[in-house]
């Protein structure tokens, strides 16, 4: 016997899900189209869950008394093979190759919740290399503006395009900012300059002749000279090398190294005077410079699916970024991701995140502008608010650093990497260690490994934290798509279901899902492959790309044997699904 409620708000009113409204095809059903709103929960589970017939569908309503009216019944046919209607285009559906092997091999449970970044650089800018990390599990692949030519970026993008369509991947491309604050020049094409202890060095916003005369730093910002002052403490790269200043002339700064080290190409600049960062007219530098400009209509250009801003200091610039993006893609589906890294952007925290499609904790410069031990503390805030706010988050730098060496992690490095995985942090990034380490496949597959075996802990610990998430919308019909994912992550937790599956147009609706973080993976099914790349940011989402109707039932039954027939799902696995379609959840074994 199968059943199912119906809820209805605000009146009492009695529908057929027949009878409903058709629902806009493009958007979150609005308000103004469904009166009285209609909330179907419909349970469906056959008792013997590894029957093959399945029972009949019968709906029951729940006018609020508890007494149920029974309004239709409908015998399904779930092995019925898809329709002539679903053949050609509709007839596929899409997954990410390593997912699918995956799901068969390990089943829902095992497969890896939290997902990965990784920064492209010469070590893994080939196809070959580009491919060992899409099967080593990479679902976004970052390209950094501060280093390399749009050329040489551009090819990158092509090689991720082309794995995309020849192999099944569905890599995103998350383009980042270079930002405009304080960094030394390219050291003329060396790798890397090495600075000893008490040596003087000179910075200067002098281009140096080439080969670059010894001992000299070139500097990107003009008011280097004025605003430095003697004994001001010069930190290269956060504090991987220290200088003092030790004396000013004309535009050359000398200084003298305190902490040697290895400084490399482009490293960022900041100096500290008395204990704190000095911000004078660089506090004033544009976050979005007029090279990023280039480089974000490149970006546009491009069709890339993020764009990282480095140095975000309001959500002001959010919003220009946005509407700018709105204004010359025609599509506009590319996302915004703040990068949080300064002092600014930690006291404008909640307006940056709220105006931005997500936020990465940029421990790298962050870490360069405030104290290193409240590092740890802003990035648990940081993913407290985007959990909060409903926007993806990614943890990202030096989570492995020693492995751009050497191809095992230290054990520290390896608890660092579980603090973001038991945080629920949406992704983890690699920066150096996939751009240009030794061991860009071990590292990746530390993340792997890792996020798994925490991810697991985490379930078998029923580690359920207690965080209140507030509302995030503001219509009737955003708080009911609300209560639908956090009601139906909670059955999913609570009746141990093998997938909640979402079919969802713009990915909102698998992201709220997402946002509850449940025991069990969420299958999301989108009809582009640009919602798809998007949703592989997300915690716990597997995107599909599939054509799907308003009507649920036909969703369903395609959807059912789509995924048998690849061998992805089995009768008897238990299923909540959810639609920003029709509103409804319906708790169902596959038949
Ligand atoms: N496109 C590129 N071309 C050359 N080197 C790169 C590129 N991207 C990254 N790298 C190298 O990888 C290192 C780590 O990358 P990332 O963390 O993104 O940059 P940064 O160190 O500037 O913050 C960089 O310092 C640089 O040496
Ligand atoms: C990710 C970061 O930014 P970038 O690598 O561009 O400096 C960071 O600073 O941690
Ligand atoms: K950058
Ligand atoms: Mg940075």
């Amino acid at each position: 016997m199968s059943q199912s409620l119906h809820f209805f708000t605000p009146s009492s009113l009695t529908f057929s899900k027949q009878s409903l409204p058709k629902p806009s095809c493009n958007r979150r059903f609005p308000v103004t189209t469904l009166s009285p709103k209609l909330i179907s929960i419909k349970a469906s589970t056959s008792a013997d869950p590894n029957s093959s017939t399945t029972p009949p569908q019968v709906l029951i309503s729940d006018n609020g008394t508890g007494a149920g009216e029974i309004l239709s019944s409908t015998p399904q046919d779930y092995d019925t093979p898809p329709s002539q209607s679903f053949l050609s285009d509709s007839s596929s559906i899409d997954v990410d190759a390593v997912t699918e092997v995956e799901l068969k091999e390990n089943g829902f449970r095992s497969t890896r919740r939290t997902k990965l970044v990784c920064t492209i650089g010469p070590a893994t800018s080939g196809f070959e290399e580009l491919q060992a990390l899409a099967v080593g599990g990479m679902n976004v692949a970052r390209i950094n503006m501060c280093h390399g030519t749009r050329e040489w970026h551009k090819r990158v993008i092509e090689r991720v395009r082309r794995l995309n369509e020849e192999k099944g991947f569905a890599v995103a491309i998350m383009m980042d900012t270079e930002g405009s604050e304080i960094h030394m020049g390219d050291l003329g094409g060396a790798s890397s300059a090495k600075a000893e202890d008490g040596e003087i060095w000179t910075f200067s916003v002098r281009a140096f002749d080439l080969p670059r005369p010894e001992r000299t730093i070139n500097v990107n910002y003009d008011g280097f000279a004025e605003d430095v002052q003697v004994g001001d403490e010069l930190l290269v790269d956060g504090g991987m090398v220290r200088f003092e200043v030790i004396e000013k002339i004309g535009p050359d700064v000398k200084c003298r190294c305190t902490d040697p080290g290895l400084m490399l190409p482009r490293a960022n600049l900041t100096f500290w005077r008395d204990g704190s960062l000095v911000r004078e007219r660089n506090a004033m530098l544009p976050t979005i410079s007029s090279k990023d400009w280039l480089d974000i209509d490149f970006g546009i250009a491009e069709g890339v699916d993020f764009i990282a801003i480095s140095f975000v200091k309001s959500a002001e610039v959010i919003n220009h970024l946005k509407s700018y993006i709105a204004a010359r893609s025609r599509d506009s589906d590319i996302a915004v991701i703040a990068k949080i890294e300064s002092i600014d952007s930690l006291r404008n925290l909640e307006e940056i995140i709220q105006a931005s499609d997500g936020a990465m904790v940029a421990r790298g410069d962050l870490g360069a502008q405030i104290p290193l031990e409240q590092v740890p503390s802003a990035q648990q805030k940081i993913v407290q608010i985007c959990r909060q706010l409903n926007k993806p988050v990614i943890v990202a730098s030096q989570l492995l650093e020693s492995m751009i060496e050497y191809p095992t992690p230290t054990r520290a490095e390896v608890a660092d990497v579980s603090e973001a995985v038991r945080q629920r942090a949406d992704a983890l990034m690699l920066s150096g260690e996939s751009a240009m380490g030794q061991y860009p496949d071990k590292a990746l597959a530390v993340l792997r490994s890792v996020s798994v075996r925490i991810e697991k802990w985490w379930r078998e610990e029923k580690r359920y934290e207690a965080m209140e998430l507030p509302a995030v919308g503001s219509s009737f019909s955003d708080s009911i798509s609300e209560e639908i994912c956090s009601s139906s992550a909670k059955m999913a937790n609570n009746l141990g279901v093998d997938a909640l599956f979402v079919y969802t147009k713009t990915g909102h609706m698998a992201s709220l899902l997402s946002r509850c973080r449940p025991d069990c993976p969420i299958f999301a099914f989108t009809s582009t492959k640009s919602v798809r790349r998007r949703l592989n940011l997300q915690w716990g989402l597997i995107p599909f790309r599939v054509s799907f109707s308003d009507d649920m039932e036909s969703n369903l039954n395609k959807t059912f044997s789509l995924l048998k027939a690849r061998g992805m799902i089995k009768s008897g696995d238990l299923v909540i699904a959810v639609s920003d379609m029709l509103q409804s959840i319906q708790v169902m074994n596959v038949p």
